[in-house]
């Protein structure tokens, strides 16, 4: 973790802070003046230790080499989600109003009660951490391959929009891309050099999501300690990407429709407005429209999101890039792994490209990576695939009726514009708006947790503790007959008459995989959703309702 900088002119207090968070196993670096911070703010060094940039600033108010306020606010400029408290021995109101004013995490009155002091500090490093995921999540823009001529309309539909901050609104099927085309659209856009938010609204819980919208003010509510920027402040100047925007609870959906419509908003608690430069893009695997007819999703906020629409393609629409993205996830999974890419036979990629990925190309990602770990030679042939390819029916892609529709066996759809707006806003080669719900051709149930669960445990991976004496049973058959123990643990429990099989060994088998995989991923849960093959929303509800906080 990176240091704790305290400034403080007074050595003992220096001292007392030093000792307290060691014994918490936060490391520290102290100054003694606020011209050697910023003298060292800007000697940062990626990757140098000694170099490192702060985790939180705790800085005295008055010190001889100049004030801690206006730290603060040089500070605030440099690194605006860097958490800053205040400590002064002058524990006057003006002081504490300045630095609440000046964007200060907290202000801490001297003398103070040492271990109230270490939680504070603990909280703040809590807060610098959530803003550190976003900005990783900023830095890595994985690349977007794609051939078909439907990918190269999304390209082209990018590559137009990039002179523009117009709402967007993208849909498609969950793992199709749709916060890879975001991403792309902020970084070919105006607000390039601004952040990139993501937040995914079905992943947070209703009663947290307006503070985590729009952030709160101090006391706002139980727990509200100190001040917080939402997800619009920490996007301002660049983009805010609403994720899974049809699970938005209806009265948060009528504040989002006034921040878009006024550019401003007041935080939770608050009654000063802020102002928001913040562009928008949203995304749903949803039918708005179909939505919008039960009275789940407001019209007005669906008009305002919907001026332009893309509609991001299944990857069974677009099959001929299967070859493509297997051999570039192939490859990218040998890098993660550290390991010789392998080859794969065109036997089986030929059945790859017969496959329906009901999970889209999120599936297929997850699949090469089970290849690389999973196949025992270094070309992959037909019988290394994993079951739910094999076993699958051979997907028939849909042919083109007379009438100008696509038929499917017994489904049928239109087929849909890929970028549509409302007439008013057209621009040349995009379609006026057309609702066209994605069509899920799903071989038996979705295939997400499916390919996890038919690939067998990978035995150089750290196992997670044995919490069942199922999974105890079934470490003693060897992974390769743990389908037989699973067999003897239901009829146990049905001839013990223990009620909610189902839901019991469900939640085991669930609590088992995402452990694992957090074991695998060190705790990381982006990377272990996408390792198991599950959306991010997925993994974090899972978590919530398993109790594996
Ligand atoms: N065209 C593509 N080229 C390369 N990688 C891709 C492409 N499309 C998607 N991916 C990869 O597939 C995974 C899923 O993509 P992404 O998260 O953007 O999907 P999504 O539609 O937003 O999913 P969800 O609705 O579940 O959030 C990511 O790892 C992404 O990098």
């Amino acid at each position: 973790m990176k240091p704790i900088w305290i400034v403080d002119d007074d050595p003992s207090i220096r001292f007392v802070l030093e000792k307290a968070l060691a014994r918490e196993n936060l490391p520290t670096r102290s100054f003694t003046h606020p011209r050697e911070v910023l003298d060292a703010l800007a000697d940062v060094t990626v990757g140098d230790s000694a170099r490192q940039s702060p985790q939180v600033l705790v800085s005295d108010i008055r010190m001889p080499g100049g004030s801690g306020l206006q730290l603060l606010e040089k500070v605030r400029e440099l690194q605006p989600g860097l958490p800053v408290i205040i400590m002064t021995a002058y524990s006057d109101l003006d002081s504490a109003v300045s630095a609440f004013q000046r964007g200060a995490f907290e202000y801490l009155p001297k003398p103070f009660d040492l271990p109230k002091a270490v939680e504070l500090i603990r909280r703040a490093v809590d807060e610098s951490q959530r803003e550190e995921v976003t900005e990783e999540r900023q830095a890595e823009t994985p690349e977007m391959l794609g051939q078909a001529p439907a990918m190269q309309d999304v390209f082209r539909a990018i590559g137009r929009l990039s002179q523009s901050q117009v709402t967007v609104l993208i849909t498609g099927e969950s793992g199709s891309g749709k916060e890879l085309v975001a991403r792309a659209l902020h970084k070919h856009s105006p607000v390039a050099d601004g952040p990139f938010v993501a937040i995914n609204t079905a992943a947070i819980p209703k009663d947290l999501l307006e503070s985590e919208l729009f952030g709160h003010e101090r006391g706002a509510f139980t727990g509200a300690q100190t001040q917080r920027r939402g997800r619009f402040e920490q996007a301002e100047g660049g983009t805010l990407f609403l994720d899974e925007i049809g699970d938005m609870p209806f009265d948060l959906q009528t504040r989002l429709l006034r921040v878009l419509s006024d550019g401003q908003f007041y935080r939770v608690g608050g009654h000063a407005a802020v102002k928001a430069h913040v562009r928008v893009i949203a995304a749903t695997h949803q039918n708005l429209e179909q939505r919008v007819k039960e009275g789940g999703f407001r019209e007005d906020l669906f008009h305002r999101l919907n001026v332009i629409r893309l509609r991001l393609p299944a990857l069974r629409e677009r099959h001929e890039d299967v070859p493509m993205l297997t051999r570039h996830f192939l490859q990218q999974s040998a890098r993660q792994l550290g390991v010789e890419p392998k080859r794969i036979a065109d036997s089986a990629l030929a059945r790859l490209e017969q496959f329906a990925f009901p999970g889209n190309v999120r599936q297929l990602e997850n699949i090469c990576h089970w290849l690389t770990v999973m196949a025992p030679a270094q070309v992959i042939s037909l019988q290394d695939l994993p079951p739910e390819v094999l076993e699958a029916p051979v997907y028939q892609p849909p042919v083109r009726a007379g009438g100008g529709e696509l038929s499917v066996g017994k489904m049928a759809a239109p087929l849909a514009p890929l970028v549509s707006m409302p007439s008013s806003e057209m621009v040349e080669g995009m379609h006026p708006a057309v609702a066209v719900p994605a069509v899920a051709l799903v071989p038996g149930a979705y295939m997400a947790a499916g390919a996890a669960m038919s690939a067998p445990a990978v035995s150089s991976w750290p196992a997670a503790d044995a919490d069942v004496d199922a999974t105890a049973a079934a470490d003693a058959v060897g992974v390769r007959g743990w389908e037989q123990a699973l067999e003897a643990e239901v009829q146990t429990l049905l001839a013990g008459g223990q009620p909610d099989v189902w839901d019991v060994l469900t939640r085991r088998f669930e609590s088992r995989l995402i452990r694992t995989a957090l074991l695998a991923t060190h705790g990381r849960r982006m990377e272990a959703a996408q390792r198991l093959g599950i959306g991010r929303n997925t993994i974090t509800r899972k978590i919530q309702e398993l109790g594996l906080e």
